[in-house]
């Protein structure tokens, strides 16, 4: 019985905290979420100023060698929906994801990336990237399917730091199906009421702004899978940068 009262109260502090960021962080115009089991999402509507977005914008649509790539999905090749550049500092584990592998540009090259870096290591204090994998998404047939960047060159519990400029995007996040049969009992034991109920706790969805930070940390990566999808209404450029650590 005492064993039980006091794990109650240990949940119950860990919530009160959770609680208690999730207040300080809306006090600043931000959105934290806590996705459960050590996973977060930090939304920063805007890190940057209307006018230095629009200025990064274009020297990021005009300055950048963008490529769209052949990748591998399901065993088919396929050409990448959606713009790529891929910079890194020298030395580091080759990314490959999808059966391709993008050629590290430099950083010295490109100031204007390096002073998006430095603010973003600013808004993130701590937190240190050595590289940025670049997306442009021409308009609303451009997107990202549902994937998680766990790659093992980033380690169990990467810091990946996403930043978006011009044609706002609907970001979607969801819950990876879980494996333990402990789980799928629980699921298969469930009243329908519950299993929809469970079902909203299990996606979540920003509008991407420009000039915003989207933070995903802790087991993010492990658990759950992320996308930008298609919008008929998104009818203008839009370019992305996820900021990470190869370890
Ligand atoms: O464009 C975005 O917001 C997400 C891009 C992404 O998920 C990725 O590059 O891995
Ligand atoms: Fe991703």
């Amino acid at each position: 019985m005492e064993a039980f009262v006091s794990r109650k109260k240990l949940k119950t502090t860990q919530q009160e905290d959770d609680e208690k960021e999730e207040e300080a962080h809306k006090r600043k115009g931000e959105v934290l979420v806590n996705l459960g089991n050590e996973s977060q999402v930090l939304y920063i509507p805007k890190l940057f100023s209307f006018q230095d977005s629009s200025r990064y914008l274009k020297f990021l649509n005009n300055q950048i060698p963008w490529t769209r790539p052949t990748i591998r999905v399901f065993g088919r090749s396929v050409l990448q929906p959606r713009d790529t550049c891929y910079v890194g500092s020298a030395g580091i584990t080759e990314l490959v994801y999808s059966g391709y592998k993008p050629e590290a540009h430099s950083w010295d090259d490109y100031p204007p990336l390096q002073e998006i870096r430095e603010a973003v290591h600013r808004a993130l204090p701590g937190s240190y990237f050595n590289t940025v994998l670049l997306n442009r998404y021409k308009a609303g047939d451009d997107y990202v399917g549902w994937h998680a960047d766990d790659e093992k060159l980033y380690g169990p519990t990467p810091e990946i730091a996403s930043v978006s400029f011009g044609c706002e995007r609907d970001f979607l996040l969801k819950k990876k199906p879980d494996k333990t049969s402990k789980a799928r009992k629980t699921e298969g034991e469930a009243s329908s009421m519950q299993r929809k109920k469970n079902a909203c706790s299990y996606q979540h969805s920003f509008t991407l702004k420009h000039g915003s930070l989207l933070v995903m940390k802790g087991y993010t990566q492990r658990d759950w899978l992320h996308s930008v999808p298609k919008r008929a209404k998104a009818d203008s450029v839009r370019i992305n940068l996820t900021f990470r650590h190869v370890l």
